[in-house]
């Protein structure tokens, strides 16, 4: 993070990144000093309506978060940077998008939690688009030229008004991570009257475990345990906003709608009589430890594996069997889970595997055949990606291996 007094002062020459949260009103005329040398401009968190026409002036700039200000409007000058790939106006107040906004070579556009209602069909032109960001909107449709994204590859449209499911996503022929539950076309959440419930006073509530974007995960044990569960649990407490996979309230649907599975960790209760959503589950052991890291802004899509972290081609394919399991369980319970990533992905040291995280999740089973099988291609090449990622993580001596080779032909 920086300051305004360091910027006016000129003691950010040279930098690539700039960072500034004072709750500007007013684009600081002094960033464009930074020219030529500006990359990152993170102006996130801030009071900003506007930038400045002549934006495109900043010549190197590859990346813009505008999140958490006050736009109704993306920009129009976005669309004069050269550069120009990353874009992220999350949590504004946007209700127009125009045409002149996108840059053509965009890969990475963030529009969650706005106010839009309709996108420009000029989306169709960017040929580089791979990540999408749109739950948390007011969409009634998706423009007929996003089939000519190929490079679409994930794309969030939970939490809409569209009436029904967008077939153009169909034809997106690199599309693996979809998310699209809360909209008017998605199955009605179900009571889950059977699903074992607590009171919330049955519960002590200890250290917080984690934190994810839908809620935050702490170390419970039972004051009361009427289900028998185990003694250490673990309770996630729902935040209510909407988040870039869509409403923590679908992700909890999905959490009770998949039953139980080796390789997931088993809801067991729900907390009610609560204001906030909670949900009980068994207490993941310590050491369990994340197969992969999100992607960095550069991968885009893809996940990033910590340096020099590697696994014999026995684990590798233990690890894809386990995942295709889960993923066929999925979908015998309807479910597609939309973040089919290795960072979702939790190993302990004997090479058991937990696949977490369903807050992308999106219950397909309403829909009908050929919307059913799309899905479930998608699905299929996050897979693959899975299987690629592990192969990348095979140690040296094991590549030449006939398990290796049986796990490379299957990507085809
Ligand atoms: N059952 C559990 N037992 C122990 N720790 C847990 C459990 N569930 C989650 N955690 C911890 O909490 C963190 C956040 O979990 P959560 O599934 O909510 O979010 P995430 O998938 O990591 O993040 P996001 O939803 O933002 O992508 C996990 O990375 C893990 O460290």
């Amino acid at each position: 993070m920086h300051t305004l007094a360091q910027l006016q002062a000129g003691e950010l020459h040279g930098v690539t990144r700039l960072q500034l949260a004072e709750g500007l009103t007013h684009f600081p005329a002094e960033i464009f000093s930074l020219a030529d040398s500006l990359e990152i401009l993170d102006l996130s968190n801030n009071a900003l309506s506007e930038l400045p026409d002549d934006l495109h002036r900043l010549h190197r700039l590859k990346v813009i978060f505008c999140s958490n200000n006050r736009f109704r409007q993306l920009p129009a000058c976005l669309g004069q940077c050269a550069e120009l790939e990353m874009i992220g106006f999350k949590s504004n107040r946007i209700e127009t998008v125009p045409a002149e906004a996108l840059p053509v070579q965009t890969r990475w556009l963030i529009l969650t939690d706005n106010l839009i209602a309709a996108l420009p069909e000029r989306i169709g032109q960017l040929h580089r688009l791979q990540k999408l960001m749109l739950a948390g909107n007011c969409l009634t449709e998706l423009p007929g030229s996003l089939s000519q994204c190929h490079q679409l590859q994930l794309l969030r449209i939970s939490a809409n008004r569209l009436p029904q499911f967008p077939d153009v996503v169909l034809d997106l022929p690199q599309l693996s991570w979809l998310a699209f539950s809360g909209n008017p076309f998605c199955a009605e959440r179900q009571p889950h009257d059977a699903f074992p419930q607590v009171a919330a006073d049955d519960l002590y509530h200890h250290e917080v475990l984690g934190q994810g974007a839908s809620g935050v995960i702490r170390r419970a044990s039972w004051r009361h345990n009427p289900h028998g569960c185990s003694e250490q649990v673990a309770i996630k407490v729902f935040k209510g906003d909407v988040t870039s996979d869509g409403y923590p309230l679908d992700e909890l649907e999905a959490c009770l709608s998949i039953g139980q599975h080796p390789n997931m960790v088993t809801p067991l209760a729900r907390v009610t009589g609560e204001l906030q959503e909670a949900l009980v589950m068994e207490l993941i052991p310590a050491d369990y430890l994340n197969l992969g890291q999100p992607p960095s802004l550069a991968s885009c899509t893809r996940d990033v594996f910590t340096a020099g972290q590697s696994f014999d081609i026995a684990t590798i394919s233990g690890f894809v069997e386990q995942m295709e399991s889960v993923v066929a369980h999925l979908r015998q319970c309807g479910i597609s889970h939309g973040d089919l990533y290795a960072h979702n992905v939790l190993v302990n040291p004997a090479g058991h595997l937990l696949f977490g995280d369903l807050g992308a999740a999106s219950r397909y089973h309403h829909l009908v055949d050929y919307q059913r099988q799309g899905i479930e291609r998608m699905e299929q090449r996050a897979l693959h990606c899975f299987i690629e990622d592990m192969l990348g993580l095979c140690v040296e001596q094991d590549r030449h291996t006939e398990l290796y080779r049986q796990l490379a032909a299957r990507l085809g």
